[in-house]
């Protein structure tokens, strides 16, 4: 598989605030890479080092697997990571048009672009009455132009109606169906998940998770049960192979699991022990409650 980006143990400093802390992770390409974390977390300090637009403090990161030099290698970027700021007065296509001179390429494929992101029947109406979304997808465009291998958006829903969110997210898509690698930072964990098929999560500028989105959910869930002896319950959990960590809540016990196992099979296991349930529920954390674990897990 070809590496797009890596990044090696990249820390970046502002004073006494470290804004991201020795973070590693790989951009494959054909993929759609989230990177996700709550507010502060050292998304956009993390695209703005990649981008040569932040310097960092120490660490390393390379573009296609360093065989051009960053300069070389950003012209197979297309970026966003600012509000979209064109000339108000003039229309969508006389604004991609300078676009295509400043980035020096060929101003045939203004058409091909608008189109992707919906605006071609706009492609001569001013900037200025455009809403924020068409704003946003004119931005996705003129990224566009010259062909990126790597799409990179800084939150590129923030602030946008449903709607809006919606024709971005399938313009995101689209554009990932074209064979174009896509990095994206967000907050919002169901635009991962919607958008995106790998993700890293952050904290306070640290890794917490890096992986497949679908393999997130891999838990095998927990148990939530009651005895009336409840020490009893916790030592024989405590000897069954297919059960973790056991948490101890009021009068009852969550017992997580190691590997699947049905209800059946637990109570069939406590009985033959001696031991009667008063209570057994299986449950399985939703993807946003095991986002919430871990953007919490770290204390400040
Ligand atoms: N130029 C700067 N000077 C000082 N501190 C900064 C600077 N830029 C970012 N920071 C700090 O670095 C940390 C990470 O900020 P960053 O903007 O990268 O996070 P983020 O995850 O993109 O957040 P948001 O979603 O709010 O934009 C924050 O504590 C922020 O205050």
């Amino acid at each position: 598989m070809e590496t797009i980006l890596t990044l090696n143990n990249l820390t970046k400093r502002f004073g006494p605030i470290t804004a991201v802390k020795d973070l590693s992770f790989t951009i494959e390409k054909g993929n759609v890479y989230g990177i996700l974390g709550p507010n502060g977390s050292g998304k956009s300090t993390t695209l703005g080092i990649v981008l040569n637009v932040v310097n960092k403090t120490s660490g390393d990161f390379q573009w296609f697997e360093g065989n051009e030099s960053t300069h070389n290698a950003l012209k197979k970027v297309g970026a966003i990571i600012e509000r979209p700021n064109f000339y108000p007065y003039m229309t969508a296509a006389q604004n991609l048009k300078l676009v295509c001179k400043i980035k020096d390429v060929s101003p045939d494929k203004i058409d091909e672009k608008l189109k992707i992101v919906g605006l071609l029947d706009r492609k001569n109406s001013k900037f200025r009455t455009f809403s924020l979304g068409m704003k946003q997808r004119l931005a996705i465009a003129s990224a566009l132009l010259n062909d990126p291998e790597i799409l990179i958006l800084d939150e590129p829903t923030n602030g946008l109606d449903p709607q809006g969110i919606h024709q971005i997210r399938e313009i995101i898509t689209k554009i990932a169906g074209l064979g174009t690698t896509i990095l994206l930072a967000s907050h919002l964990l169901d635009e991962v998940e919607k958008v995106c098929t790998h993700v890293v999560i952050i904290r306070k500028g640290e890794k917490l998770y890096s992986g497949r989105v679908d393999e997130m959910n891999a838990s095998h869930g927990f148990f939530e049960l009651k005895a009336s002896d409840i020490i009893k319950l916790q030592e024989l959990l405590k000897k069954h192979p297919s059960i973790g960590k056991i948490v101890p809540k009021e009068n009852c016990l969550t017992a997580f699991l190691n590997e699947p196992m049905e209800p059946e099979t637990l109570n069939t296991y406590l009985f033959e022990h001696g031991l009667v349930l008063s209570q057994l529920v299986k449950r399985k954390e939703s993807l946003e409650e095991q986002f919430l674990q871990l953007t919490n897990q770290i204390s400040a």
